[in-house]
């Protein structure tokens, strides 16, 4: 086992090792239920046994694949956004496109996905970026990642002011966040005790800080009424597999109706979503600080990430993507794909132990999130901030991550106007600024993207 993983070298244990990837377990089982509202009968129309099936079986067997092959503390799941996009898309098709033909550009994405792997591009994005914008991705994400714990747990929500036709689109200046009822809400509450509890663990260096204070602000729970347990009496433990959409997807749908822009977002929000996100984990874990050797890694787990995108349209899913939860057992310790292997078993039990996962609310792991978020800030240092040319692209990667909720843009940006001010300034100053020639393709599907897509 520690020559497998290499325990020793990378300064873990396999008890902190298991203890961790139960903590990104916990952080990332919402989407066992979440992604049905999304893909299920209600919304794409994926039947909901389909939809549960291939959630657990795609989770689990890309995160433990990439656990063996790449031996990294990263754990994939359908992804959020892209599975509300795959809703839009069908529903806002008036029946043209169905769930069927959506699953099939999930599944060229996928292979598009492999091929700008195998080519080594995605790699390439390693060294294009500068330091200070990947440090700004690992902080962007870090913030991201705390803004799904607060609006998950309702510690935050939104005051939409003097907006009286739903209609509309809502301007951002009618939008104000505010904090949570803390009077009323007993979730608020509860999400507030979870935080105080991790908090302190953390501050006196309880290992496991993160695994206890899910369990015990879970339990806590239990007498306020947040926690319900109701689900776990005459519970059905047995899966129903009748109903599965494992190799419904349709490709020759996919290309008759000429489902290129759709490809194209599915590809283009997870290319720089993964690459955001196993940079962030990766730095965060300390598995960057040998360069030659991070990189490598990173390559790797973009090739099962790319895999998981094309067997999850296969098992009936949205695209399965690297997700930002796995920072919650890195900073439980986890450093190997230990990690990995123990969240993805847990994914493949969840066929037997869904009741049981359910019980624990949102706002038990909202706190853990938040904290993640603390823990990824540290990255802040790194950054350039007294040279405006790298200031600025590093300052809007890491605002528009939480604000639009989506890593993608945050990346957008920040590659857009760094290739902007670099220009500038090598028009004007004799010090030229360098400006690989990625940055420049990047930046011009960015600006293509935009200009004739749109956000999704
Ligand atoms: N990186 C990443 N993490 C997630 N966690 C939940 N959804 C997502 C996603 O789409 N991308």
């Amino acid at each position: 086992m520690d020559r497998f993983f290499k325990l020793k070298e990378n300064g873990t244990s396999v008890r902190t090792e298991i203890i961790a990837g139960i903590t990104t377990f916990m952080t990332m089982a919402y989407i066992l239920f979440v992604n049905n509202l999304f893909l299920g009968p209600d919304g794409a129309g994926i039947p909901a046994d389909g939809v549960f099936f291939a959630t657990c079986v795609g989770a689990g067997l890309i995160t433990i694949i990439m656990g063996l092959f790449v031996n990294i503390p990263i754990a994939l799941a359908p992804g959020m956004g892209l599975n509300a996009y795959f809703m839009t898309v069908v529903l806002s098709s008036d029946g043209r496109i169905t769930w069927q033909a959506a699953l099939g550009a999930v599944f060229i994405s996928g292979i598009i996905f492999l091929i700008l792997t195998v080519t080594k591009i995605r790699q390439l994005l390693i060294v294009a970026l500068p330091q200070s914008l990947k440090a700004a991705i690992t902080v962007g994400i870090g913030l991201f990642v705390a803004s799904i714990g607060l609006k998950l747990s309702n510690l935050i929500g939104v005051n939409l002011s003097g907006v009286t036709d739903p209609t509309q689109t809502i301007g951002g200046s009618s939008i104000n966040f505010t904090f949570g009822d803390m009077v009323h809400s007993h979730e608020v509450q509860l999400t507030l005790i979870g935080l105080i509890l991790i908090a302190v663990l953390m501050a006196l260096r309880v290992k496991g800080a993160l695994l206890i204070g899910i369990v015990a602000t879970t339990l806590i729970g239990i007498p306020m009424g947040v926690t319900n347990t109701g689900g776990l009496s005459g519970a059905t433990w047995f899966p129903n597999l009748n109903d599965l959409a494992v190799g419904k997807f349709d490709l020759g749908a996919a290309f008759k109706l000429g489902l290129f822009e759709i490809v194209f977002v599915f590809t283009f929000v997870e290319l720089f979503d993964t690459f955001g996100t196993l940079v962030g984990t990766a730095t965060r874990a300390g598995l960057m600080k040998d360069k030659e050797k991070g990189e490598k890694m990173i390559g790797k787990a973009m090739l099962v990430d790319a895999v998981g995108v094309s067997a999850g349209a296969v098992l009936g899913t949205s695209t399965v993507t690297s997700y930002v939860e796995s920072t919650a057992g890195v900073a439980e310790g986890g450093r190997t794909g230990l990690t990995a292997i123990t969240t993805g078993v847990l994914f493949l039990l969840s066929l037997f132990i869904a009741p049981l996962a359910g019980v624990v609310p949102s706002a038990a792991t909202a706190p853990a999130l938040i904290i993640v978020g603390v823990l990824m800030m540290g990255q802040v240092k790194s950054i350039e901030w007294d040279d405006f040319l790298y200031a600025f692209p590093a300052f809007v990667t890491i605002i528009l991550m939480p604000f639009t909720g989506s890593i993608a843009n945050g990346i957008s940006a920040g590659i857009l106007s760094y290739v902007i001010l670099a220009l500038c300034s090598n028009l004007v100053s004799k010090n030229k600024v360098k400006i690989h020639w990625l940055m420049w393709v990047l930046a011009v599907i960015v600006l293509a993207r935009y200009i004739f897509i749109g956000s999704e």
